[in-house]
């Protein structure tokens, strides 16, 4: 797959009200990329990610997809060019199947009903969830509504998906199908895709490269394997446990003290 774009923000600034959130922030996503975005919290990476889907304005900085500048545009008109996003919970209309919740996500970027159904079995398929496409969403497990939530995005053929922890929540049974998903849809679509996870592991096993965010800079850039080396990193994540925030998720000490 060649990158041919990329997804950027570049010299983003935020605050809310005294609170200086994010100072100056430049990141970037390619075409066909997995970027893991790394952080304690209260770093600032939900409301990077909130301002490149066009939820939250920037109070300075540019975002553009494909060298398309997204200033001012809203979430449906990002999502029209090619930005999808999930969230932390699913988001599923509950009492709609899996099939339906799944075609929304291709007649949200002005699909016909035929093509959204069409793209929606073909996704279903591709995700393992086809024999789910008729049961409603409010019947389903936590892994597989989450599943589904990628399923509809992915029915948006996006250029670049953006989620918010994507794994949150899933057991160690689920957490492969999700890794697996998130290759399929990469090698699929050849979108970059961005991902804010705490599970460092995770970020290992699915990431080409690691952002890691801090007092809303971005400290480290590179490889998975070398975030948790960075003095920098390291810092960071034990400044938050100073501040008991890491000992409730273990994977991020564990992972800078390995
Ligand atoms: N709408 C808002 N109004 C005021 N403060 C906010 C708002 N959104 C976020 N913040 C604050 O901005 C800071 C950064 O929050 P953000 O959610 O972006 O961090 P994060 O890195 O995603 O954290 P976490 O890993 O805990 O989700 C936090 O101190 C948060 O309380």
């Amino acid at each position: 797959m060649t990158p041919d774009g990329a997804l950027t923000a570049t010299g983003i600034a935020k605050s809310f009200g005294a609170l200086r959130v994010l100072d100056s922030v430049t990141i970037s996503v390619a075409r066909g990329e997995i970027v893991g975005m790394l952080g304690p919290n209260g770093a600032g990476k939900s409301t990077l990610v909130n301002i490149l889907g066009g939820y939250e304005t920037p109070d300075a900085g540019e975002s553009a997809l494909d060298g398309d500048p997204l200033g001012g545009l809203g979430p449906d008109r990002r999502a029209r060019l090619g930005l999808a996003r999930t969230f932390q919970s699913a988001r599923l209309f509950p009492r709609l199947t899996v099939g339906e919740n799944t075609a929304l996500g291709a007649l949200g970027v002005g699909a016909s009903r035929r093509e959204a159904d069409e793209v929606a079995a073909r996704v279903l398929d591709a995700l393992g969830l086809a024999d789910r496409a008729d049961v409603e969403a409010a019947g389903l497990p936590h892994g597989l509504a989450r599943l589904a939530g990628l399923a509809r995005a992915m029915a948006a053929q996006p250029k670049y998906l953006v989620m918010d922890e994507p794994a949150a929540g899933l057991n160690e049974h689920e957490v492969p199908a999700l890794l697996a998903a998130l290759h399929r849809i990469r090698d699929d679509l050849g979108c970059g895709m961005l991902l804010i996870e705490h599970n460092v592991s995770l970020v290992g096993q699915v990431c080409d490269r690691v952002v890691v965010l801090s007092s809303g800079r971005v400290i480290f850039d590179g490889p998975p394997g070398d975030a948790t080396r960075h003095p920098d990193v390291q810092a960071a994540y034990l400044g938050d446990a100073a501040l008991g925030v890491a000992a409730r998720r273990p994977d991020n000490i564990e992972g800078v003290r390995r």
